[in-house]
Order: C-alpha cells, then sequence, then structure tokens
C-alpha cells in the first residue's frame, strides 16, 4: 500500500505526486511498472495500450485502494488523437510500446521499424512542443555486437572487459548488413534514441532513455497457444517455459552459444522509479539496466530452467532436455545475434546509485513458480484436446 509519508528524492527532497503518461503500460514491464507505482508512490497513472490483460488486476474492481489513480485509455498511438491530450495532461511521459519480440525483426521488418521508429515519432513531438519530460524505453540491442566478436577466436583480447563491456557514452553501435534484417528493430531504436537526444540538445527536451538488458519475470511475453497464437514466437524466457511446460526438449538456436545478463524485473523496475523520482539525476542521460552478474549462454539458461522447473513442478526432466536447431529453421532467413551482452554500470551506479539484487537461480526460481501455478493446468487442457489435422 502507498503509504501517507512524504517521499523524499535521492537529495532529499519531497517528491510532488505526478501524473504519468504511460505508454504501452499494458505490456510486461509496463504492468510492473505500474503495480510498483500504485502501491508505493502517490503518483496518477494514465495508462495507454491496445491491451490490457496483464493489469486487470490493477484497473478492477473498483474498491482498489488506488482506484482513483489508474485510468485506462485502449488508444493505438498510431492513428489516435487523444495521444496529444494525455500527454498534455501528464507531467512525464513513458513510452514502452513497441514491438520488440525478435521472431518478427526479420519476418516483419516493416511493422518493426514504424512501431519504433515511425509511431515513437509523435511521442517525442508532442513532448518537446509542450515542454514535457520523457523516459523513453530504448534496448540493449543497439549495441548489436561486440568489437571482441570481431578478433580471432582463439584471440586473448577476447577476455579483456576493453572488448566487450557495453558503455552508454564510449561504445559503439556494431549492426550486420542490411540483408540481416534482425538488426531493424536496433537500427530503428537507435534512430529514436537520436532524435530524442537531438530534441535535449537543440529544443531543450527534458528525457531519459533506458536501455534494458534482458528484463525477465512474471507476465513476460505469452504461452504460445494458451494466452498467444500457437504458431507464436516469444522471447527465450517464454519459448523455453512453453518446452517445459508442454514437456517437450527446450531448442536452443545455432548451438545456444550466445550469452546474455539477465535482470529479474522487479529490480530493474526499481531504476526505472528512481529515474521517475529523480528527474535532476536522471535527465539527459542514457541508462543501462542490467545485471552483469548474472551472464550465461542459452544453453546454461536452459540448463538452469531445466533444473528449476524440475524442482518446482515435481516432475523430473526430460532424458534429453534441449535440441539444436539452426537459426534459419527457427527464425527464418535474415536472422543475425547479439554475441555477448554486458551492461556497463558506471553511469546509473553514479547518478542513481542504484544495483541489482537478485540471482539467475532466485529470480527463475520465482518466476517459474509463477509460470507452473499460471501455466500447467491450463497447458494439460490444450495438450489433451484432438490436433485437427
Ligand atoms: N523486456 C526486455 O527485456 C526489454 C529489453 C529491451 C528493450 N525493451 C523495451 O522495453 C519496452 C517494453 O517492453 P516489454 O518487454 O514490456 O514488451 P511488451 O510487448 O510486453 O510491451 C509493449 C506494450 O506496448 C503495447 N503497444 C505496442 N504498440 C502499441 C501501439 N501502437 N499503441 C499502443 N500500445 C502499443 C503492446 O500492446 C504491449 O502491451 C519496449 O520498448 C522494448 O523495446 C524491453
Ligand atoms: O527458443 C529459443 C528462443 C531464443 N533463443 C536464443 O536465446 C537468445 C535470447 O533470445 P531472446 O528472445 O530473449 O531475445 P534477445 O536477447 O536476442 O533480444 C531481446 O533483447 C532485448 C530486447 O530489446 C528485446 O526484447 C529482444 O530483442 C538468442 O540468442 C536466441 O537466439 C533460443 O536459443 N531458443
Amino acid at each position: 500500500m502507498a503509504s501517507s509519508v512524504v517521499r523524499v528524492d535521492l537529495d532529499g527532497k519531497p517528491i510532488n505526486p505526478l501524473t504519468i503518461c504511460m505508454i504501452g503500460a499494458g505490456g510486461f514491464i509496463g504492468s510492473h511498472l505500474c503495480e510498483k507505482i500504485l502501491n508505493e508512490t502517490q503518483h496518477k497513472i494514465l495508462a495507454l495500450d491496445v491491451y490490457n490483460d496483464k493489469i486487470k488486476h490493477l484497473l478492477e474492481p473498483d474498491s482498489l485502494p488506488w482506484a482513483g489513480r489508474i485510468q485506462f485509455h485502449r488508444i493505438n498511438i498510431k492513428h489516435d488523437s487523444r495521444l496529444e491530450g494525455l500527454i498534455k495532461m501528464s507531467d512525464l511521459t513513458i513510452n514502452l510500446a513497441a514491438i520488440c519480440t525478435p521472431a518478427d525483426y526479420n519476418t516483419r521488418p516493416l511493422d518493426t521499424i514504424y512501431s519504433n521508429f515511425i509511431d515513437a515519432l509523435p511521442v517525442v513531438k508532442y513532448c518537446s512542443e509542450n515542454g514535457k519530460r520523457l523516459i523513453h524505453f530504448s534496448t540493449c540491442e543497439v549495441y548489436g555486437k561486440t568489437i571482441g566478436s570481431f578478433l580471432p577466436k582463439d584471440s586473448p583480447l577476447r577476455q579483456d572487459p576493453a572488448y566487450y563491456v557495453l558503455k552508454e557514452d564510449a561504445s559503439p553501435c556494431i549492426f550486420g548488413s542490411i540483408e540481416k534484417q534482425r538488426w531493424s528493430y536496433a537500427c530503428a531504436k537507435q534512430l529514436i534514441e537520436r532524435l530524442v537526444y537531438a530534441e535535449g540538445a537543440e529544443n531543450g527536451l527534458e528525457f531519459t532513455i533506458v536501455r534494458p538488458f534482458n528484463w525477465i519475470g512474471p507476465r513476460m511475453d505469452f504461452i504460445p497457444g494458451v494466452d498467444g497464437p500457437s504458431e507464436g514466437v516469444p522471447r527465450v524466457l517464454a519459448c523455453f517455459s512453453n518446452a517445459l511446460l508442454r514437456r517437450e526438449p527446450l531448442k536452443l538456436v545455432d548451438g545456444g552459444e550466445s550469452q546474455r545478463t539477465f535482470v529479474y524485473i522487479k529490480d530493474a523496475i526499481e531504476a526505472v522509479l528512481l529515474m521517475i523520482e529523480n528527474p535532476s539525476r536522471a535527465n539527459g542521460h542514457i541508462f543501462n539496466v542490467g545485471n552483469p552478474n548474472n551472464e550465461v549462454t542459452v544453453r546454461q539458461l536452459a540448463e538452469m530452467m531445466t533444473a528449476v522447473y524440475a524442482n518446482v513442478s515435481g516432475e523430473p526432466a526430460l532424458e534429453e532436455p534441449t535440441v539444436d536447431v539452426s537459426s534459419k529453421e527457427f527464425y527464418g532467413e535474415g536472422y543475425d545475434d547479439s554475441d555477448k551482452r554486458i551492461p556497463d554500470m558506471t553511469i546509473i551506479n553514479r547518478q542513481l546509485g542504484w544495483n541489482p539484487k537478485t540471482s539467475l537461480w532466485d529470480l527463475l526460481d520465482s518466476t517459474l513458480t509463477y509460470q507452473h501455478k499460471t501455466y500447467a493446468e491450463a497447458i494439460k487442457k490444450v495438450m489433451s484436446q484432438p490436433t485437427t489435422s
């Protein structure tokens, strides 16, 4: 519950209640951010999205303690004249709306580019023209590949952090060729970052850019055939959860050699709340938000999730828990991958004093407990239905 004690910022100054226009509030990150803001602050939320399933529990019933502080607007920002008015009514806009599943980047590159660049343009423009603060969600994918990935496999320099740690103000953005349409998303996100940055430099827009590094946890994406299309391909957490729930082998794309750092959504959301409530420390900055201590290869992630799920569900793991697939088979033509993603934490540490807390084992334990509770019965039902041939 939000306490009546006056909240203070990192410099000890009282925080006035804000009205926040949150675009994409019905998604994975948005749902956790809404929950946190409603539970712990007095801020008001104008929640914009095309869907609200993931925030239904925050909207109903009317007797909820924060009922007057969240208002849902079913809006597609591609074409809705209400957008500017809602931004004008707010102190701060947070833009989370995007197509952000890799399976779409090379198969629906136009939708990906429109969603991540063109559709975000009016949001930036309305904030700039109306003197409103903007927190824009970008991605760690803007870094693309590491410099180290271009070194010979046996080069000792590959072990040198200078060749792989990703720094907001120093690392280059390295993408593949245009035929590798995987990079359509990263490229669109990079251009909108540059636009936001330029609005800050030329027109004084007060902005913060967030680069999430694989935030994971409950409510991420969908389970194909249960709360999303059967043929849909979500991000890796939901792909692996789906396989575990169905007792099918986890698919390792191109050997599962790529590396990722995973951060627990609840840790990451704390960083976002610090940005919201400390504008003087957050404005004008780009922040990596990730957990450099939680690095694994995708193969290791599969092994850990298999072990944790066996524990959570009480069902023994499959004898052959993984299977290799090529990226062409899994994602189609034009897929490419980031090799390694370690966030440098200097800027977020210095400006906001934020550090992630949760280990990968712990976050997988709570997330897979949620997946099992939420989906195990539904999957049994789906799997017992006769398939149409
Ligand atoms: N989850 C991560 O680890 C991660 C990593 C890097 C970047 N990001 C970025 O963070 C943001 C949120 O990601 P998420 O994981 O919550 O994704 P998500 O898909 O769960 O949420 C995005 C939400 O935006 C909504 N949306 C999309 N287009 C819209 C439109 N035209 N009008 C209104 N609503 C629209 C969707 O319905 C969805 O609810 C995205 O910008 C994404 O690129 C996330
Ligand atoms: O079933 C699967 C799914 C995915 N993978 C692999 O697992 C890795 C991670 O895949 P994810 O689906 O989580 O997506 P990525 O980490 O590549 O990109 C994500 O990162 C940052 C965000 O901007 C986006 O949410 C998304 O682009 C990739 O190497 C992918 O090839 C598998 O091996 N098997």
